[in-house]
């Protein structure tokens, strides 16, 4: 399971690391950069051997004091090392400036914003290295000053030139740890950048999870604070550390988060997916043992997926599909009487049930073997309009998506009113925008300040409001429960897998979620499956992917996890 820390999370608990005598902010300092150069090295395993070429930019707090080591270490490989400064070397913190006094017994350090700084590089394609960011970390307070985002970007210009690899320590500099929204100055510009690689600490920081706009690749490095926990005589550290640790190591889903906002408090606000790989395993077992348990295919529940009319039914036959495959034991298509013909003539394995409006759902929703229920893919609006209301009426485990959203865009209040605790809405974010237009707003406006208001914080106020799991689609997909618990659903870096943004792929997105709604996983437990399971059927598949081919490599999926 990785958790995901804030930026006052991890501060705290390197504070408390430091309180309690275990460890220096100088120790955790220098194995912060020891960390950056092996990251660097398992990088590009290439820039191990022999010698390279490093421009080094350090910022005025910690993050530039890592900047300094990392400085220090290369220089003793025999690396050409060139160091810059913004800010004034009397004013680093102690930490920061004993390394920077250390550094300086190695060689100069100019000033980053010395108009010929950048210039000064040498523009040498013959040697390979790194240009290191080391400029803001968390303590990002604001948006960059005009004359220190000019002057990155003159750095940032030499890489091509020059063949050096762009290296973030923690985050990229102007990146709010806590939101992955770029922080835009006072004339309204940021330095969004997509760097090669992160280096952060101990554990992600949510932002490395939120955008898919910052860095190829991200690497956490161990600074020792696991191995503090785990000390023998941890009765003998601060009694706030032993909590904090213990707390972030141990919590496993279900997640318990007490507040809607990040703070220091809030020991573990998002999770990756791994937890749902941990439930899914278990049903996984389910599905294997269907012979052994004496269940039968109503035991493995009946979704119902309703159609759309003639022309329209592809969206609801992917669904439907993604529904069967993930392990419901019968899936009924709900189609109204123009669309019978077309969709009797493409389904093998699922059902049909003519369904021309709310009453006839109504009645046949009166069979309560009808477990799950999933809304909205190629649904139409009107029918949308007419059928949603009655479904919701009968409190069973629903899946929103899609034509469902979009129907009460004039009136989302009437949506939720009908909503239950046993819903998932999965809107991307155009249909999210318009239920929740005011949040939507707050998300995409420029944040000047930090910690900006982000995905996550969007994700769980729309979830508070409808009083159901949310769950909003994209690379960094997020998932909330009306109660707080959080998830993010990251197809980034070594899980990225841009092919899914496909036709149809969200329609067997909530096809799997219904899947597993029939067997009885609760909401927000069948919403974090489905969409890990969605991104590895997406990776697993590859380039070339169409929805059309997410159900059918579900098994192979399946069967891997199962060893
Ligand atoms: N704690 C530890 O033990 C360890 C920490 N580690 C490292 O420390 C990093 C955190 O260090 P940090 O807290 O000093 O913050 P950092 O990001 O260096 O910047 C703060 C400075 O920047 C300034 N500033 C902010 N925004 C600005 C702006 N827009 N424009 C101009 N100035 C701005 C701000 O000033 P102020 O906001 O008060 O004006 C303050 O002076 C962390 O990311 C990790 O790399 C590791 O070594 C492991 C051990
Ligand atoms: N760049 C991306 N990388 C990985 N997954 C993505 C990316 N872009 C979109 N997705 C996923 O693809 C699906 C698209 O769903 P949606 O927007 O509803 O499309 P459609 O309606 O065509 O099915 C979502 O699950 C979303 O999370
Ligand atoms: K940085």
């Amino acid at each position: 399971m990785a958790q995901l820390l804030t930026a006052a999370q991890m501060r705290a608990m390197e504070q408390a690391a430091i309180d309690s005598g275990a460890v220096t902010g100088l120790e955790l300092m220098e194995r912060a950069g020891a960390g950056v150069v092996e990251a660097v090295m398992e990088e590009w395993p290439e820039l191990a051997q022999g010698t390279h070429r490093a421009v080094v930019l350090c910022g005025p707090g910690n993050n530039g004091g890592d900047g300094f080591v990392v400085a220090r270490l290369l220089k003793e490989l025999g690396w050409t090392v060139e160091v810059f400064l913004y800010g004034d070397p009397e004013k680093l913190p102690p930490d920061a400036k004993a390394n920077f006094e250390r550094w300086q017994a190695l060689g100069p350090t100019s000033d980053m914003l010395d108009m010929d700084a950048a210039s000064s590089v040498a523009l040498d394609p013959s040697e390979d290295g790194i240009l290191l960011d080391a400029i803001f970390g968390t303590g990002l307070s604001r948006g960059l000053e005009a004359d220190l985002r000019l002057a990155l970007s003159s750095f940032r210009s030499v890489v091509p030139v020059c063949f050096l690899k762009s290296v973030n320590v923690d985050v990229p500099s102007g990146l709010c740890s806590d939101s992955g929204k770029w922080l835009v100055g006072e004339d309204g510009f940021d330095t969004a950048w997509r760097t090669d690689l992160t280096v952060t600490f101990h554990r992600p920081r949510v932002a490395h999870y939120l955008s898919d706009a910052q860095a190829q690749s991200l690497r956490v490095k161990d600074i020792g604070l696991d191995a503090i926990q785990s000390q023998r005589h941890a009765s003998s550290i601060a009694p706030g550390l032993t909590a904090l640790l213990s707390d972030a190591a141990s919590r496993t889903y279900p997640l318990e988060i007490e507040s809607s906002s990040f703070g220091a408090k809030d020991m573990l606000d998002a999770v990756a997916p791994q937890p749902a790989i941990t439930e899914l395993l278990q049903g996984c077992d389910g599905l294997i043992d269907k012979a052994e348990t004496g269940g039968h295919k109503y035991t493995h529940g009946h979704a119902l997926v309703l159609s759309g009319g003639f022309g329209q039914t592809g969206a609801a036959r992917l669904a439907a599909r993604g529904a069967l495959r993930i392990g419901a034991g019968l899936v009924t298509l709900a189609v109204p009487g123009s669309a019978q013909m077309e969709v009797a003539c493409q389904i093998t394995g699922l059902m049909m049930q003519r369904v021309e409006d709310a009453a006839e759902l109504t009645e046949v929703l009166s069979d309560a073997r009808l477990n799950a229920l999933c809304l909205g893919p190629g649904l139409g609006l009107e029918r949308a309009r007419d059928v949603v209301p009655a479904a919701l009426a009968f409190e069973r485990p629903t899946v929103l998506d899609a034509d469902a959203l979009s129907a009460f865009s004039d009136n989302p209040e009437m949506l939720f009113a009908n909503l239950h605790g046993a819903c998932v809405m999965t809107p991307h974010m155009g249909e999210f925008a318009r239920l929740f237009p005011d949040i939507a707003q707050k998300l995409n406006a420029p944040a000047k300040t930090g910690p900006a208001y982000s995905k996550v914080d969007a994700t769980r106020d729309a979830a508070a409001r409808a009083g159901c799991v949310v769950l909003l689609k994209g690379p960094d997909t997020v998932i909330a429960a009306p109660d707080g618990r959080t998830a993010i659903n990251a197809a980034l870096y070594e899980r990225q897998a841009p092919w899914l943004a496909t036709a149809g792929s969200g329609d067997v997105l909530a096809g799997f979620i219904t899947g597993l709604l029939a067997r009885g996983f609760e909401p927000m437990q069948a919403a974090e499956t489905a969409a890990w399971l969605h991104v590895e059927c997406g990776r697993s598949f590859g380039p070339g992917l169409i929805a059309e081919d997410l159900p059918e490599i579900l098994p192979k999926v399946l069967q891997s996890r199962m060893g």
